[in-house]
């Protein structure tokens, strides 16, 4: 049976389908707006089994809307798991060699703490009062879940996107603990015109009667048409000019004639539509707004003087990025400009830029020549760090 709706009352009563790592008020979770969040939790996902050496783990981090269920059927929308066609028994990442662990991120709406958990002090899901997250502190939190786990070191940390950022965070905040990087389709800071399309969803939620200055659970509503919207544009970004033209081009949705009208006389209006729906069915509308300010407030130079390169002054990690030639979002230049800064760090580096009309979201999909560079940059790692095949 699939789960209730996320975001419908309460994500941790809503959620309990992952493992779920509870930090009490001897833990509390410190953030970056200089508060303390406590009581908090993570829940997690794990695949395969950790070696005696505690040498094998690859921390996968998601991207905006993921969640931990990387490599099984997702319980809230009954699909696959959202990388199952790269993580698995026998898969380019190989659960039977390797340890796996996906975590849903602080601030997400699968049962990590989130703006639908319960604020300890009212009783109530917290809304806005739960203090802005920063990618610094989804990976401080992942830290922990690490140390849970007793791994010194971990084998791989990769991830696509606003994932990508966790993993740049986390070669540079935890340097000793990160065997080898791998960010794919990201940047170390999120554009002017990235931050804008994110502003324009947050717009679109806050504008919707039913959110209720994100009190919405208090009155019984989602704003379901709000966010729907957001996503509708958020999705836009996500694809490419040319792979829209190749899937739909000017083809109209179950009808020969234009209607005249304001209906999706248009496939992309059509699908455009159906990808707004199915997101509310499993999105919180609050988390969304947390989500896209965590990837907006991310900018590792600034964090580190306004240079680069001192973000990763040092490293032993290897890294190897990845980008898109149709990528919009995250343009190639953004990854080479990461790939710039740990060459003047000093670090070993290697870049694969792939060649696809997909966009952004092309690292979501079965693409042959990712998969590729995935193997051969974990295979080369593995053998670094005494793995055996
Ligand atoms: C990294 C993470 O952490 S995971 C992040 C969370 N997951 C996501 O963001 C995935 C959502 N993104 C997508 O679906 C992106 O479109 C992609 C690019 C990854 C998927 O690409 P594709 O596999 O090529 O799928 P496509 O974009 O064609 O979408 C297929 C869906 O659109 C629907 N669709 C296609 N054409 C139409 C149409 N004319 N009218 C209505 N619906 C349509 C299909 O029925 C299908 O629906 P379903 O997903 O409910 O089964
Ligand atoms: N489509 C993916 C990647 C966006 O960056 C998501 O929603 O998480």
């Amino acid at each position: 049976m699939a789960a209730p709706r996320a975001g419908k009352t309460n994500n941790e009563a809503d959620q309990p389908s992952s493992p779920v790592l509870r930090f009490g008020p001897d833990q509390p979770l410190k953030l970056d707006a200089g508060t303390l969040l406590s009581p908090f939790q993570i829940a997690y996902q794990t695949y395969g089994t950790l070696n005696d050496a505690r040498s094998n783990a690859i921390l996968v981090c998601h991207a905006l809307t993921g969640d931990q269920h990387v490599a099984n059927t997702n319980p809230v929308t009954g699909k696959p798991g959202w990388w199952e066609v790269l993580i698995g028994p026998g898969r380019i990442i190989d659960t039977n060699r390797f340890f796996v662990i996906c975590s849903n991120v602080i601030g997400g709406c699968l049962g990590s703490t989130g703006p639908a958990s319960t604020n300890p002090v009212t009783g109530k899901p917290y809304g806005l009062d739960l203090p802005v997250i920063t990618i610094r502190d989804m990976v401080r939190a992942q830290q922990m879940l690490i140390d849970h786990f007793g791994i010194e070191k971990l084998f791989c940390v990769l991830g696509g996107s606003m994932g990508g950022m966790q993993v740049l965070e986390w070669a540079s905040s935890y340097p000793e603990r990160v065997f080898s990087a791998l960010p794919i389709a990201t940047g170390a800071r999120h554009s002017s015109q990235n931050i804008a399309f994110h502003e324009v969803g947050r717009q679109a939620v806050m504008a919707d009667p039913d959110w209720h200055g994100g009190k919405y659970f208090e009155h019984g509503k989602r704003p379901e048409k709000g966010l729907a919207v957001a996503r509708m544009a958020a999705h836009i970004t996500y694809l490419s000019e040319a792979a829209l033209h190749r899937k739909f081009g000017r083809n109209l949705q179950d009808r020969d004639h234009l209607t005249f009208g304001f209906d999706a006389d248009f496939q992309i209006e059509s699908y455009l539509r159906h990808q707004g729906m199915t997101f509310v069915d499993r999105f919180d509308a609050n988390s969304y707004l947390y989500m896209t300010r965590s990837m907006d407030y991310f900018d590792l130079a600034a964090d580190h003087g306004g240079r680069l390169a001192d973000a990763f002054a040092g490293t032993k990690t290897r890294f190897c990025l990845v980008s898109f030639t149709s990528d919009w979002l995250f343009p190639t230049e953004e990854s080479r400009s990461i790939v710039h800064a740990l060459n003047a760090a000093g670090a070993s580096v290697s870049f694969v830029e792939i060649e696809t009309d997909r966009g952004h979201d092309a690292f979501l999909l079965d693409e042959p020549e990712l998969f590729a560079a995935i193997n051969g940059f974990i295979g080369s790692a593995a053998r670094a760090r005494g793995l055996s095949a």
